[in-house]
């Protein structure tokens, strides 16, 4: 008889769309590793005791996330703290260079820590996103340089996505894929 397949929620908060690709992206490797995946915007996100495993990221705005995750993160908190959960963040962090960039890039911004000690995540990670030069005013510019920030544009780092969503499949104890052919 076919093992169950597992069911996993992949819930988001977005501004601008980066952080739903990566939950879109990370949806599509999970269901190629034979999971049944449900991909849904925190305010649709779908009952939580439906699934076996929770998958939830939001854009950081301000160093915390955004203010739909953080309701709908402390609304189901103790759902998501029984559950098995894998948190990320879509921000500039991880796309900081330099000795300075890459210790500010280490840095959880404490609401975001707090966020993340409240429901105990499996494991919490975050991503580079998506800066655009033409709407930063010349100050942010000179804070961005002066923190690390050398690159503009599209910052998301596909490889690292396809990693860490296949090691929370391998985590989840997930089927090896047959092959990979999905592009972001
Ligand atoms: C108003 C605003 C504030 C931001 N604040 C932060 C921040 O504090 N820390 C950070 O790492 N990134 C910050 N960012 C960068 C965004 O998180 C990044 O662009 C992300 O890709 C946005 O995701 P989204 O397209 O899903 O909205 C900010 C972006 C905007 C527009």
């Amino acid at each position: 008889m076919e093992p169950e397949r597992k069911r996993i929620a992949v819930v988001y908060a977005t501004a601008q769309g980066s952080t739903r690709d990566i939950a879109e992206f990370i949806g599509a490797e999970l269901t190629a590793r034979g999971a049944r995946v449900e991909v849904a915007d925190v305010a649709h996100a779908p009952e939580l005791s439906r699934f076996d495993a929770v998958v939830i990221g939001s854009a950081i705005h301000n160093r915390d996330f955004l203010p739909d995750a953080v309701s709908y993160i402390q609304e189901h908190r103790r759902q998501l703290a029984k559950s098995d959960v894998w948190m990320f963040s879509v921000g500039l962090g991880p796309a900081l260079v330099g000795p300075i960039g890459r210790r500010i890039g280490r840095l959880v911004p404490t609401k975001i820590a707090a966020l993340r000690d409240s429901i105990h995540p499996r494991e919490y990670r975050p991503f580079a996103g998506h800066y655009e030069r033409a709407g930063v005013d010349l100050f942010a510019r000179a804070i961005y340089r002066t923190m690390g920030g050398a690159r503009y544009g599209d910052l998301r780092d596909w490889a690292a996505i396809r990693e860490w969503a296949s090691d929370v499949a391998a985590e989840l104890h997930l089927p090896e894929p047959k092959s990979s052919t999905i592009q972001p």
